[in-house]
């Protein structure tokens, strides 16, 4: 089995890469995104309406400001790739440093963890998104093979006396909660 990568069948035939190093000794393999994705400024939205009322007889309260304010909410950018691997086995997604120099775009949840039981989940058949926030004050348009993340392989250890989980993955993105 050892580890690579496949296209989920969603996007079959639709000329998907599935992600590559650029040199020898790169670690990182580098995804695409699957498709024109545009990632709204986080502020945009706020600023224009904190604006739209500035200077009106009846302004905004600064409560009121706030309560239209939307949470720094992550959006998922698809790749269209699944990832196999063996077990006691990880992928570790991260963000390209030039993203947040030459885009504004930070990976939200630091590092993604995909997990090899991820894997043809029956939700999504394991397709691997990258949580992407524009900080920057204008939309970002990501274009169709555009790289956007990369991703590690590593083996990872477990604790001595752990009570080995029962539970099966059942997809992401907070599938494990309980409530
Ligand atoms: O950037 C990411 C992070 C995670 N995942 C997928 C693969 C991973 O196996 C699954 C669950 O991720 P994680 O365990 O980090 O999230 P969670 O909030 O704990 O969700 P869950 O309860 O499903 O484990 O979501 C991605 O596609 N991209
Ligand atoms: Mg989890």
């Amino acid at each position: 089995m050892h580890r690579g990568f496949e296209i989920v069948s969603k996007y079959a035939g639709q000329n998907i890469n599935v992600p590559y190093r650029t040199t020898q000794q790169a670690a990182g393999y580098d995804f695409e995104c699957a498709e024109d994705f545009t990632l709204p400024s986080i502020w945009r939205h706020d600023l224009l309406h904190a604006f739209k009322h500035l200077g009106q007889r009846n302004p905004l309260t600064t409560e009121e400001l706030v309560a239209g304010q939307h949470d720094l909410k992550p959006w998922l950018v698809p790749t269209g790739v699944k990832a196999y691997m063996e077990p006691g086995e990880v992928l570790l997604l991260a963000n390209r440093s030039s993203n947040p120099l030459k885009h504004n775009l930070i990976l939200p949840n630091g590092v993604g963890v995909i997990d090899a039981d991820y894997y043809n989940n029956d939700k999504n058949e394991g397709e691997i998104f990258v949580q992407l926030v524009n900080v920057g004050l204008k939309d970002v348009v990501i274009k169709k093979g555009q790289r956007i993340a990369q991703g590690i392989f590593m083996p990872f250890l477990l604790a001595d006396g752990e009570r080995i989980p029962s539970q099966q993955r059942t997809g992401g993105f907070g599938s494990s909660d309980l409530n």
